[in-house]
């Protein structure tokens, strides 16, 4: 029986949209100056512009080679747990200011409220760092949302297309694989996942639907049928 739903979000909870035309060119627009104003005085910010010197191979003290770099990252869509702390730092000024208000499916909206009512534990696990999963959840159109997850899990436990990633999120669970259902619109990680023992449902919210062995859903009601039956 499923007791713990673990969610993506791009994608799955959330449009791809969203990410890509709002949240990303938001931080690159921000970035330099945040770099910038932050490097010095904020230890995690430091500590982030440490690790993108290292994996970039640039000079630390090379700040506009390092906002370069960042830079690159966010147009390639590349998940470096570096970049997705300091996208995180700076969407949450936005977020703050009221300038980014996050989106979310109104059916996961409204399934995300019911399972959490039928006692259904809810956990998220993105590419994006916890804070901000926090903040789009915190700051949607529709609300708080954050009430409903018990946790949160980023590149932190490792990339999502890794099964032992999985395998990490349920040692911290302390829950049988069998017992977590995974969502996501990406295959690789719905993969992943399965290796690690997990029931996934992949969620295809537009285009054709594809030919698979896996449950495929177009929107969480759909993914309720799943729950109910398993
Ligand atoms: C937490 S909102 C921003 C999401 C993000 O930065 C990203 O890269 C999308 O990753 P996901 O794993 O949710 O597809
Ligand atoms: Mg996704």
């Amino acid at each position: 029986m499923i007791r713990v739903v673990l969610t993506d979000i791009e994608g799955t909870t959330s449009s791809i949209s969203f990410v890509h035309d709002v949240l990303f060119p938001y931080a690159s627009e921000h970035l330099a100056d945040f770099v910038r104003t932050q490097h010095a005085d904020n230890p995690l910010v430091a500590e982030q512009l440490d690790a993108v010197a290292t994996t970039a191979g640039v000079d630390r003290g090379d700040i506009d080679g390092l906002i370069d770099t960042l830079q690159a990252w966010i147009r390639e869509d590349r998940k470096e747990t570096p970049l997705k702390t300091l996208q995180g730092l700076i969407w949450e000024q936005g977020y703050q200011q009221g300038v980014l208000k996050g989106h979310i499916y109104d059916d996961a909206a409204d399934y995300l409220q019911r399972w959490h009512d039928r006692g259904l534990r809810l956990f998220v696990y993105s590419s994006g760092s916890v804070k901000a999963q926090q903040l789009i959840f915190g700051y949607t159109t529709a609300g708080d949302f954050t009430p409903y997850f018990s946790g949160y899990f980023d590149t932190r436990v490792g990339g999502k297309k890794e099964a032992g990633s999985y395998q990490a999120i349920l040692g911290e669970l302390g829950v049988e694989p069998s017992t977590v259902l995974f969502l996501s619109d990406v295959e690789a990680e719905l993969e992943a996942a399965e290796t690690a023992g997990m029931q996934t449902a992949w969620l295809v919210r537009d285009g054709d639907l594809p030919d698979t062995g896996r449950f495929v859903a177009r929107t969480f009601s759909e993914v309720d049928t799943l729950l109910r039956k398993r």
